[in-house]
């Protein structure tokens, strides 16, 4: 699918390990960085942008700003994209960009989307070659349209069978990347294939393709399907054309896994890859949880969480976020927000929240956090931390004990 899409996009056939020139399809950078975008696009001199409607800016990392700096920086790149006369660009508030692009029909079958962002392989849901570069990078684009490529060599994993009550995508995901280890997939296009992929919604492949970059891949890819249609229709920003691999399409791994070994799953601290079922860590004292982020804080997300803290009460500090204003218009509309502010979570505004750190509760010393996102680096969420990462059922299962707790066991 890789080959197949850079082919497209460089005018030439791409196979693994060439180096490709290819066009962007659609171009983000959000309000951590488009400022280092912007700057370096301005040092070289550069007066207008290729293609302003292929730009997207969402303003979610540090959302309302936190500080005059924070604010004066955001300052700036609202003035840019005036400017520059960028449409597509969305306010404090209207949610995580890995979020905002698929609700605004920007991830697109096909497509080759680069983000300033690492976690922009979440758009290979949508079965496009979606994935992060660097913030200088991300200047080129702006001012060429294009970007140099490896074509990378794919992996292609499968995973049979159905999953089991109170496993998820979240499940699945840390299970894949414990297996496959944080560097096990380094610079690989991954394709997801099998029932269990199938059975996925599209906000669960998010998730899946979200944590590609866990496992060091280049970007995880899942082949577009009625689901994928069905989500795209009367959202899709453009034409589309989807592709497949072919039947002898070549992979340098060849991976099954079975949905039946799959149980819930918690990645312990500081790494991404340090998976363990949730019995082997059940009991450990938490502080605060978080449900939110561009891997776990969709709609069907918060409706897990409800699901499980309905008629009770949290009994640690619980943070919700939505991952975009959407998301929190829908899960008020059907009674979820209310349900979980009832049982004692605490809203803030759609976008990043806590994950990186900025703001909207970081960690105090020594605190622990069972949260949804895809990272549980040392220092991340506050200097002296630990973050566990869990699935929203989890999540909200170990709300209501103050603990590490199966979700199937509430
Ligand atoms: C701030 C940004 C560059 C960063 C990323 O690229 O991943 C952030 O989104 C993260 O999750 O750590
Ligand atoms: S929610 Fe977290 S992981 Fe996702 S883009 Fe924001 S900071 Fe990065």
């Amino acid at each position: 699918m890789s080959e197949k899409i850079l082919s497209r996009a460089a005018g030439t056939e791409a196979k693994a390990n060439d180096f490709v020139m290819a066009d962007i399809d659609y171009a983000m950078a959000h309000d951590g960085t488009s400022v280092l975008a912007v700057n370096a696009f301005k040092e070289m001199e550069m007066k207008k942008v290729w293609d302003p409607s292929k730009i997207v800016i969402p303003f979610d990392h540090i959302a309302p700003a936190n500080t005059e700096t924070s604010a004066t920086l955001q300052k700036e790149i609202r003035e840019w994209v005036i400017e520059q006369g960028i449409p597509n660009f969305y306010e404090v508030g209207e949610g995580i960009c890995h979020q905002v692009l698929p609700e605004n029909g920007f991830a697109l079958p096909g497509k080759l989307i680069v983000g300033a962002d690492s976690h922009s392989c979440t758009y290979g849901a949508f079965g496009a070659f979606a994935t992060g570069v660097g913030a200088t990078d991300m200047a080129e684009i702006f001012a060429t349209g294009k970007l140099w490529f490896k074509v990378p060599e794919s992996f292609r994993m499968t995973v049979e069978g159905s999953l089991s009550k109170g496993v998820y995508a979240k499940d699945l995901t840390l299970y894949l990347i414990g297996k496959t280890g944080i560097d096990g997939a380094t610079y690989k296009a991954v394709e997801f294939y099998g029932q269990v992929i199938s059975e996925l919604s599209v906000a669960g492949r998010m998730t899946l393709c979200n944590m590609a970059i866990e496992m060091g891949a280049k970007t995880g890819i899942v082949p577009p399907d009625k689901k994928t249609f069905d989500f795209l229709n009367k959202r899709a920003a453009a034409p589309y054309e989807p592709v497949y691999a072919d039947p002898d399409a070549v992979y340098v791994k060849e991976l099954t896994y079975y949905a039946d070994d799959i149980e819930p799953q918690v990645a312990c601290p500081h790494q991404v890859d340090n998976v363990k079922p949730v019995g082997e860590v059940e009991g450990t004292h938490i502080d605060q949880v978080f449900i939110g982020t561009c891997t776990n804080g969709r709609l069907e997300d918060l409706e897990v969480a409800a699901a499980v803290l309905k008629g009770k009460k949290v009994a640690v500090r619980t943070i919700v976020i939505p991952a975009s204003r959407t998301t929190l218009l829908a899960a008020i509309e059907n009674g979820t927000m209310e349900t979980l502010l009832k049982a004692g979570v605490t809203l803030a505004t759609p976008g990043c929240g806590p994950c990186l750190g900025a703001h909207q509760g970081v960690l105090g010393e020594g605190e622990v956090c069972i949260s949804t996102a895809n990272r549980n680096f040392k220092g991340r969420m506050g200097k002296d931390g630990f973050i566990y990462l869990a699935s929203p059922a989890t999540a909200a299962a170990s709300a209501l004990t103050g603990e590490i707790t199966d979700p199937r066991s509430v």
